[in-house]
């Protein structure tokens, strides 16, 4: 990719890859062990302040970085007028129509998390089968799938609970207007159709690869991730894959967009890479932290237990993935990745 050292990726292929194969491997056996309800939302939690939210935290520097720009006053700006834009035009929506406001975070959630790992396969991974527009837009459906529709066909009533404790804030009863995604003849729909794509795209990727170990990666992470969301209750199972599959995965991205990161990487040093990286999410995540504890004061039904406060961290998720989404795919346009 455009200006990142080869080496740089060298450094940084094991610290993006390993620690998310490691918890597909060893999640589901802690899992296994019956978790109290509590424990489960402790990535989840985590995620305010390690990887998660700060992974959107330099949103306001990232499009100059990509164009070979230095962020300055007027390049922060945009960004800022368009998470007030776009995220406050959401906020209000949740408002108004709170069980449309959750289906729409779901879609945008599928999207974003697919067009992140497209990403990761096409310059980190080094893949070669994903030839063609249509093919990377099937990735993108297959990897966005695995962390939103697998829950849904494994945990149902987990997967309701979730929509009740975030619409719920608003609305209680506005629920009852997303019961048909629960309905065991539309799961299993949704899971024909669904494994029919994931069939066909990999299908399609072994007849075009060159290379087939990259491949081998794709097919490799789908099924692992399938099993993962299979096995492990969604809160649990989300909170991991937000942290150490998403966030680690575009942090990496932002890396590369950073000259001074990818000296650092280049001469090994991750460390220094990294921590430049904490420095500039740093103050964006606090004040992120911020607007959310804002948020619980306006809400007609302000939050009390632990799951009512991840279901507004999750609400004020949704209202800021919107922009971001809009950021990455400015990224991904720049740096070329769905052509
Ligand atoms: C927690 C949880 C859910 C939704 C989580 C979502 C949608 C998270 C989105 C996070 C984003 C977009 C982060 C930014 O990149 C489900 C699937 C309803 C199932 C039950 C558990
Ligand atoms: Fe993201």
């Amino acid at each position: 990719m455009r200006g990142a050292a080869p080496v740089a990726h060298e450094t940084l292929r094991p610290l993006v890859f390993v620690p998310g194969w490691v918890a597909l491997a060893v999640v589901p056996f802690v899992a296994g062990l019956e978790l109290s309800p509590v424990l489960q939302y402790v990535p989840l939690v985590a995620s305010a302040l390690l990887l998660g939210l700060p992974h959107g935290a330099v949103d306001h520097l990232a499009v100059a970085r990509t164009r070979g720009r230095r962020p300055d006053l007027w390049a922060i700006g945009r960004v800022v007028a368009l998470y007030t834009v776009v995220g406050g035009a959401y906020a209000v929506a949740w408002f108004l129509a709170p069980a449309v406001a959750f289906a729409l975070f779901i879609f945008v959630t599928w999207f974003h998390w697919g067009q992140g790992d497209l990403y990761t396969l096409v310059v980190l991974a080094d893949a070669d089968h994903l030839r063609t527009p249509v093919q990377r837009l099937a990735v993108v459906v297959v990897r966005g799938g695995l962390p939103m529709l697998v829950p849904l066909l494994a945990f149902p009533e987990w997967y309701r609970r979730v929509a009740v404790t975030l619409v719920g804030r608003f609305a209680p009863d506005a629920v009852a207007a997303l019961s048909p995604a629960f309905r065991p003849d539309v799961r299993l729909g949704l899971a024909i159709a669904y494994s029919a794509v994931v069939v066909a795209t990999l299908s399609v990727g072994y007849a075009r690869a060159t290379d087939s170990a990259p491949w081998r990666l794709d097919a490799a992470e789908t099924f692992g991730l399938v099993a993962f969301f299979a096995l492990v209750p969604p809160v649990l199972a989300i909170g991991v894959y937000f942290c150490l599959w998403h966030s680690l995965r575009h942090i990496a991205r932002l890396l590369l967009v950073d000259d001074a990161a990818t000296a650092a990487l280049g001469e090994g040093d991750s460390t220094a890479a990294f921590a430049r990286f904490a420095r500039d999410a740093a103050p964006l995540t606090l004040v992120s932290l911020a607007l959310l504890a804002g948020l619980a004061l306006l809400v007609p039904n302000p939050p009390e237990t632990v799951p009512e406060w991840v279901g507004l961290y999750l609400v004020f998720i949704a209202v800021v993935t919107l922009p971001h989404v809009v950021v990455v795919t400015i990224m991904d346009g720049e740096q070329r990745i769905w052509a």
